[in-house]
């Protein structure tokens, strides 16, 4: 079955994600008979390239290596050049639009339009951008319902560890009370970086470096990137309308070099923790850094990775643990998505009776 894509920004996590598809191409044809083209990448600065029989994703990645831009993709019969993101979405024969331009953490744009238009145009998206899912999903939720269209965005949460995937499908049927964890990549690298001894400054300049950090990167230090997620997670797991200006928010700008010493020599740690409390009728929810000892759950969670702990009346409390940013593993995110999507669509042609429900076979994307 094939796959039409445009890719809508061509960063780390579009580049990520155009590899994988090169690389596993033949994995993904054999093993779940999913065939995915990539017809158009559209990036503001980068260029903008439209093939609707595909476009060579070698070419790709070695133009925008080399030159940092794809003006250079060689010239072939029936390739568009130019259409910006709005024209690739209507104009172009991709069934699935993966999303992955900046987060603008004021007002999710121009990511929410992007949706809007291409649910409206019957596609498909796939995103890892929180700005759509924490700002506007009631809206969009409900426009991809009516257009009978797929949305996807795993990635938007610890990035290819599936925080939502998971309590959906495999937590279903308990009553979740609190979420809590690590969910910023950056930040926690930069925490485990100037506990070794690295300034603030050295600690982001390398998350940045390794693709981890959002592209202004206060949306990461002042905690807002976290807060997207949590919000995110109330929405999408507990089903509770939480917006952005409930939530208590302190991101880890203001820790100094004495402070994380003093953390240390105390046999303690600094975390940046994001919280979500159901009380009664209501969500109690805050991101903040917290100085943690060194036996709590969370203390050894280093790195870009990130945890999460989900508190279930039947299963108890469940941790997943994962990567929470990166080039291959926000890559993923997406591949795991469009999995979903194929599977999906694959269900509805085929009929899903009798599948064994624990096989891919029948497992559906939300
Ligand atoms: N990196 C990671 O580990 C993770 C990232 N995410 C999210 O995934 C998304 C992508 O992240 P990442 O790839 O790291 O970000 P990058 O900044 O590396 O890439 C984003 C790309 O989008 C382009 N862009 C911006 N606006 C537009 C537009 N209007 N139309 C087309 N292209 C546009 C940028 O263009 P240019 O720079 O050329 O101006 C840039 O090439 C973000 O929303 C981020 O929050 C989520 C999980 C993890
Ligand atoms: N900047 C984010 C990227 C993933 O969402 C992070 O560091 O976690």
């Amino acid at each position: 079955m094939k796959h039409h894509i445009a890719i809508l920004g061509f960063g780390v996590v579009g580049q990520g994600f155009a590899e994988i598809i090169q690389n596993k191409k033949r994995q993904l044809k054999e093993q779940f008979g999913l065939d995915a083209v990539i017809v158009a990448v559209s990036d503001v600065m980068k260029g903008s390239l439209y093939h609707p029989e595909g476009l060579s994703i070698e070419n790709l990645l070695k133009v925008v290596k080399e030159t940092g831009k794809l003006d250079a993709y060689p010239d072939q019969k029936g390739l568009v050049r130019g259409l910006n993101s709005f024209e690739t979405i209507r104009n172009s024969n991709a069934n699935t639009i993966v999303e992955v331009t900046f987060t603008d953490v004021k007002t999710g744009q121009p990511a929410i339009d992007h949706c809007k238009c291409a649910f409206e145009h019957r596609r498909n998206v796939i995103m890892s951008n929180k700005g759509p899912v924490a700002l506007a999903y009631p809206q969009l939720h409900a426009l991809a319902q009516k257009m009978q269209v797929q949305w996807g965005y795993e990635g938007s949460v610890m990035s290819g560890t599936p925080a939502l995937r998971m309590p959906i499908t495999s937590l279903a049927g308990n009553d979740i009370s609190e979420i809590q964890g690590i969910l910023n990549g950056t930040t926690n690298y930069m925490l485990t970086r100037m506990e070794q001894g690295f300034s603030y400054e050295e600690a982001l300049k390398e998350a940045q470096a390794l693709g981890y950090a959002e592209a202004d990167p206060t949306s990461d230090v002042e905690g807002f990137d976290a807060l997207y997620k949590i919000v995110i997670l109330s929405n999408v797991i507990l089903n509770y309308p939480l917006k952005i200006t409930d939530v208590q928010c302190q991101g880890i700008s203001h820790l100094t070099k004495n402070q994380i010493e003093q953390a240390k020599a105390e046999g303690k740690t600094w975390k940046l923790i994001a919280k979500l409390k159901k009380e009664e009728d209501n969500i109690i929810a805050s991101v903040k850094p917290e100085m943690i000892a060194l036996d709590h759950p969370l203390a050894n969670i280093t790195g870009a990775t990130n945890a999460i702990t989900y508190t279930c009346d039947l299963a108890g409390p469940i941790t997943l643990i994962g990567a929470g940013a990166g080039k291959v593993e926000t890559g993923f995110s997406i591949l795991i998505d469009l999995i979903n999507i194929h599977r999906t669509r694959k269900s509805v042609e085929e009929g899903a009776c009798g599948k064994d429900i624990i096989t891919e076979e029948n497992v559906v994307s939300r």
